[in-house]
């Protein structure tokens, strides 16, 4: 890194320290007289930073002052961030990140991340050549067609890899300088959009098909040639892209889908946990799923693998895992029923959401639907005549969009329900019990699994990773979260969390042979060794 001097300096967001700079660094780089007096440490520029966050009078404007504040001083961003996670994260990520991004072309003030449009057919590589940085480990790609539950941004989806990366860097230690977020610029099919005289993306309707599929195909190629240590994450595809993406790059790039894989292994390792509440065992649970797109379907394809690994054999798994959508019970022989859920459409009746519920009994209920109130008081009310402590994950991003609040939950049920849902609620008092519900979101899972997969190299990225990552999550949270109702550790701990998870993915890209470099015998010391830390 070129050492800057002067205004050009304090210019630069990476290098910069602004008043931090001591006397003698500012005799040194010329910066004498640029700067106030005052030698303020990063503790009182954080305290700065708090107060500025909180002078804020809406979410969209603590969002909008901490994006200026990460292209103006990158550390004193992460160092923030890190040290305040449950205040910054609901911010920079859900439920902030939804109005961000419908908001995205009126509030942008400087580019960030990578555009491709189909115009760019042919120079990918090129394009990707015009990044700054060279050494590229973490790419986060979207094309904006589902973003969160809000369906089809185009282009303002670019709030989602730049809020995800942001999430890579504090949450996992990877260098700002090896991330980048990429928006894969193909159109819209939002008519309200195009026609908004802000809108910054490509105006047009979204190209489809094979020229779509090409289009990425060649993003791909370019990435492993000029990036070739990068993973690549598939974020807020819409399905079923999102699924011939994984099954298309899965088993030959270093990729993988969050929405499938990521929000599969949180969504498990809440469920584990969850039996240590319930004192069910896990290979007993039946499980029912609300929504058939690609979260549900991801985390349907990963249980089966935990129920195999629990000692039962496929078609018994399959046996315990339905799914509801929108014209009921996904039962055999019904219309219309997707290739990827047909292993779950057992020979039953046909029945209604509650009724589904009344007859299977299930003791674990998911909601991936993006639409909200679908967990209505009948259905709460039911899980809880049918469970002493029915397990209840409202996966739905934003907040807006959840299949039920924290609050509806515990009403509904006596204060009985495991909850946790996609985006963060506060705590829920109710009567003498204090309830802590936990945040299952995917931000558990991809940050350490890309630091685990960056650490050993892995050649790909594979389902006995994210089924360790599921385990390795569950057996951190503590007998204290558990006493509050929380499924998963305290965000507070997200930096062990993800380390402890990276840690796991080694040890399986190890005995799966997949890993390109020698690894230490003490993998600990080295993935920690590995973290980025942002100080001066
Ligand atoms: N918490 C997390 O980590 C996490 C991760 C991924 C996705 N999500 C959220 O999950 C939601 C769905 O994501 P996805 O990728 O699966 O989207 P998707 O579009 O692939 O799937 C949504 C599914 O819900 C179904 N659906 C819609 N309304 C319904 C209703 N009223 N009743 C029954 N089914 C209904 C749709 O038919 C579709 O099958 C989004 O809101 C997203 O933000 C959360
Ligand atoms: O972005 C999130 O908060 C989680 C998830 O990837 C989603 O699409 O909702
Ligand atoms: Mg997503």
């Amino acid at each position: 890194m070129k050492i800057l001097r002067g205004k050009a300096l304090l210019d630069d967001p990476a290098q910069t320290k602004s008043t931090a700079f001591t006397r003698d660094e500012r005799d040194k780089y010329g910066l004498r007289g640029l700067l106030p007096y005052d030698i303020a440490d990063v503790e009182k520029q954080k305290e700065r930073v708090l107060g500025n966050i909180r002078r804020q009078s809406s979410d969209i404007e603590k969002y909008i002052f901490l994006i200026t504040l990460l292209e103006r001083n990158q550390r004193l961003f992460y160092r923030t961030m890190i040290d305040h996670i449950e205040e910054i994260m609901p911010l920079v990520y859900t439920p902030t990140v939804g109005e961000a991004c419908k908001e995205f072309a009126h509030i942008f003030r400087k580019p960030q991340g990578l555009y491709i449009t189909p115009e760019d057919r042919g120079d990918i590589k090129l394009l990707l050549g015009n990044w700054p940085e060279t050494d590229i480990r973490i790419i986060v790609v979207t094309d904006g067609e589902r973003i969160l539950g809000l369906g089809d941004l185009g282009a303002n989806g670019m709030g989602i890899p730049i809020g995800k990366i942001a999430l890579y860097i504090a949450c996992a230690g990877i260098h700002p300088a090896q991330c980048m977020p990429v928006m894969l610029d193909v159109g819209t099919n939002n008519v309200s959009l195009r026609e908004d005289p802000l809108y910054l993306g490509y105006p047009f309707p979204r190209i489809n098909g094979v020229v779509y599929q090409s289009l990425v195909d060649e993003f791909v190629k370019a990435v492993q040639l000029l990036f070739p240590n990068a993973l690549i994450q598939f974020e807020d595809f819409l399905a079923p892209n999102a699924f011939e993406f994984l099954d298309r790059y899965g088993k030959q790039a270093r990729c993988f889908n969050d929405d499938i894989q990521g929000t599969a292994a949180v969504t498990l390792a809440g469920v584990y946990t969850s039996c240590r509440i319930t004192r069910k065992k896990f290979s007993d649970l039946t499980i029912m799923f609300l929504g058939t797109g690609s979260a549900a379907g991801g985390i349907a394809e990963l249980m089966v693998d935990a129920f195999c690994a629990a000692g039962l054999n496929k078609k018994e798994a399959q046996a315990r895992l339905w799914f509801v959508d929108r014209k009921g019970l996904v039962v055999a022989n019904r219309e219309g029923i997707k290739p990827r859920i047909e292993a779950f459409a057992h020979k039953y009746g046909r029945h209604n959401f509650l009724d589904a519920i009344s007859s299977i009994k299930p003791d674990v209920l998911i909601g991936a639907t993006g639409v909200a109130g679908t967990f209505t008081e009948d259905i709460v009310r039911k899980m809880a005549e049918i469970n002493e402590h029915p397990v209840i994950i409202a996966l739905s991003n934003p907040t807006s969009h959840t299949e039920c609040t924290a609050i509806d939950a515990y009403t509904w049920s006596d204060g009985r329900v495991i909850f946790a849902s996609g985006s963060p609620f506060k705590a829920v008092q109710l009567g003498e019990k204090l309830f802590k519900p936990a945040q299952g979101n995917n931000a558990y899972i991809f940050p350490g699994v890309g630091l685990g997969v960056q650490a050993c190299a892995a050649r790909l990225v594979t389902q006995s990773m994210f089924l360790a990552a599921a385990e390795a999550l569950a057996n951190i949270v503590s007998e204290e979260e558990i006493s509050v109702g929380a499924v998963y550790p305290s965000l507070k701990r997200i930096r062990e969390v993800s380390y402890t998870i990276a840690v796991a993915v080694c040890r399986v890209a190890l005995s799966e042979g997949l890993t390109e470099v020698d690894l230490p015998d003490d993998l600990e010391t080295y993935v920690e060794s590995l973290m980025y830390q942002p100080d001066y």
